[in-house]
């Protein structure tokens, strides 16, 4: 290793020291070591002169110098200057008279080379052994004269030093620096790195699981930079990931310019503020993620009024720590709201419009229920479409109802639900309604924001699960969606599995030429692997007639029990329940005909009026 400046006159002993220099590692984030800092200042004492050393973001030691600063070239360094940018490069050299203010050559340098800092570090005079040292940076303002602006600090003991955090510095003042040089807006494009812990006892593989989040980011807008995953038993209570990945993440924020950190999984408030001390980037989980998503996507009212309800209450604890981000750095995913607005951030303020929301959520439910009293009487049962993002419920409802929802390559193409009127083959009416899909770490407060909405689920008389069965995942989807449906109380509803997309896969056997789509019976039996259901394709309608049919098929043969009071003025529904051969007893009492029916599910809402509700 070579040492810069003029060497010819330095001993050889001491010239072996000045390489070991090399050798010596700094942690990240850290300006130096107590290690780094003797051994240079031995050094120094020795030759009477100067020593410096230049650090990278990873504490490595790239160049050992002897001389004042000013005179040391260092070619390599200016070609890495990104424009408008700090190189990279830190600085630590001896002051051998013990002075350790930065002078005014330290500070042109400092300038010149766009240093990450600048650090001058000597013994302090009075007291013998205890070092101290000044540090010289950029604060990314502008000076009263137009140049940049420059800060230093110091003397400071070393301990005081150390305790710095350059890499959130360098962030803050890069970003700074960044938005001078090019024009950046609220909106721009966020750079995003992803990262997740992989615990080895979760239901989706890791890599799914990430491969998933990079699908929502995606939806969400940003451009993904990079991906960490940590294997680890669990995760670490202050940043939920482990301190070296930390580290690792910290190091890749500044080489690939990242503006955006997502976890895959929930962060607790303090974890996601410690993570965006240490990286001074905006750190955001799945849920945020989620939420973000939802309130580009919500269309109608009540959709919005829900996912501003959401993220408000989302976001409430975590106000501390997004402090920074909300005010300083701004804008982008995570912070935007449905429609035009931007989240509120004062706390006060946020207590009055979760008050406010949940008023205007209210009426709006109210009157649904009036709506689904008026359905009721109309005896049409309600189908609901369930199931995983992306899994084709829109393209289903399209498809059978000629209906033109909004259907996507996208997660989360559907926010609110459509309701069509649908008359299957054999004349059997029902309403077909879409939802929502689900996601695996379906986000809680997103449930229950959403409970409104996904009353439909709740009061449907048939769930129809939809699911792709061409992603290699789908038996996992499926136990997401069940979650989901427990958490709605619906899991116990009667269900038909849809297994959709069955085009994808090419039939085997087919004559060469003849590239048949489908599935074989063999294949679907298999894929349904027990469950009631059929497997079809939405996009091609292959099987659409059939599922109609099995829907059908449900409604004529589910039988509901119900006990029933029939007024004397209303003789012609005893006559239609014979006919219907639903009579099981019959009583008379004063007010009318009491009567015990086994009856279609199909028929139960037109004789619901008249149910006798047992105590
Ligand atoms: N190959 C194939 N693609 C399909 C089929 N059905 C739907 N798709 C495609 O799958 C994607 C998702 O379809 P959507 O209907 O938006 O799915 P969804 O379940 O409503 O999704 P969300 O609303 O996001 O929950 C779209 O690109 C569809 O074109 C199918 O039968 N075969
Ligand atoms: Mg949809």
């Amino acid at each position: 290793m070579q040492i810069n400046g003029d060497i010819q006159n330095i001993k050889q002993h001491i010239v072996k020291r000045l390489e070991g220099l090399y050798e010596k590692t700094v942690p990240i984030g850290q300006l130096s070591t107590h290690e780094l800092n003797s051994e240079m200042l031995e050094v120094t004492h020795l030759l009477g002169r100067e020593v410096a050393v230049y650090l990278n973001r990873q504490g490595k030691v790239l160049q050992v110098s002897v001389g004042d600063t000013d005179t040391v070239d260092l070619p390599e360094f200016k070609s890495r200057r990104a424009e408008g940018k700090l190189t990279g490069i830190r600085c630590i050299h001896t002051h051998p008279s013990g002075d350790t203010r930065l002078s005014e050559p330290d500070l042109s340098s400092l300038r010149r080379l766009r240093f990450d800092c600048m650090a001058a570090i000597g013994f302090r005079a009075d007291r013998e052994g205890e070092i101290v040292g000044s540090l010289g940076f950029f604060t990314g303002d502008v000076a009263e004269d137009g140049t940049e602006a420059l800060s230093t600090v110091g003397p400071l003991p070393e301990r005081a030093l150390h305790m710095i955090n350059l890499t959130y510095l360098i962030t803050v003042v890069n970003k700074k620096l960044s938005a001078r040089s090019t024009k950046t807006t609220a909106d721009e494009t966020e750079r995003a790195l992803l990262a997740g812990l992989d615990c080895g006892k979760t239901l989706w593989p890791i890599d799914e699981s990430m491969a998933e989040l990079e699908r929502l980011a995606d939806t969400a807008g940003a451009v993904i930079v990079g991906k960490f995953i940590q294997r680890r038993e669990k995760p670490d209570a202050a940043f939920f990931l482990g301190r070296g990945k930390v580290a690792e993440i910290a190091m890749e924020v500044q080489n690939r310019d990242a503006t955006l950190l997502i976890l895959d999984d929930e962060l607790t408030p303090s974890q996601q503020h410690n993570l965006e001390q240490m990286l001074g980037i905006k750190v955001i989980d799945r849920t945020a993620l989620i939420l973000d998503i939802f309130a580009q996507r919500a269309r109608t009212r009540e959709g919005k009024l829900q996912v501003e309800l959401a993220q408000l209450q989302y976001n409430l604890p975590r106000l501390g720590g997004q402090g920074l981000v909300l005010s300083r750095l701004g804008g982008g995913i995570g912070t935007r709201g449905p429609g035009e607005t931007k989240l509120e951030v004062d706390r006060r303020r946020i207590y009055a419009r979760i008050h406010d929301l949940e008023a205007q959520i209210d009426a709006v439910q109210k009157n649904r229920h009036l709506h689904r009293r008026r359905r009721k009487l109309s005896r049409i049962p309600l189908v609901a479409l369930v199931g995983y993002t992306n899994a084709g419920k829109s393209t289903l409802l399209n498809k059978l109802t000629g209906a033109e929802v909004f259907a996507e390559d996208k997660l989360f193409a559907t926010l609110d639900p459509t309701t069509r009127h649908l008359v299957l083959p054999e004349k059997q009416e029902i309403l077909l309604t879409d939802t929502v899909g689900f996601i695996q770490k379906l986000p809680h407060t997103l449930v229950k924001a959403f409970r409104a909405t996904l009353e439909e689920v709740q009061e449907a008389d048939l769930l129809l699960h939809v699911v792709d069965c061409s992603n290699e995942n789908y038996e996992q989807q499926i136990e997401s969606v069940v979650e989901v449906l427990k958490e709605l109380d619906a899991v116990d509803k009667p269900t038909l599995y849809v297994f959709n997309k069955a085009d994808r896969f090419a039939v085997p056997d087919a004559a060469p030429g003849q590239a048949r789509k489908g599935l074989t019976p063999a294949q679907e039996a298999m894929m349904l692997h027990g469950r009631e259901g059929i497997c079809v394709s939405a996009r091609t309608g292959a099987n659409l007639l059939a599922l109609q049919q099995l829907i059908e098929h449900f409604f004529s043969e589910q039988q509901v029990q119900m006990e029933l009071l029939i007024p004397f003025a209303q003789g012609r529904l005893l006559t239609e329940l014979h006919e219907l051969h639903a009579v099981r007893e019959t009583d008379y009492c004063e007010t009318g005909t009491r009567v015990k029916v086994s009856l279609p599910a199909s028929k139960r809402a037109r004789f619901e009026p008249y149910e006798i509700h047992k105590k």
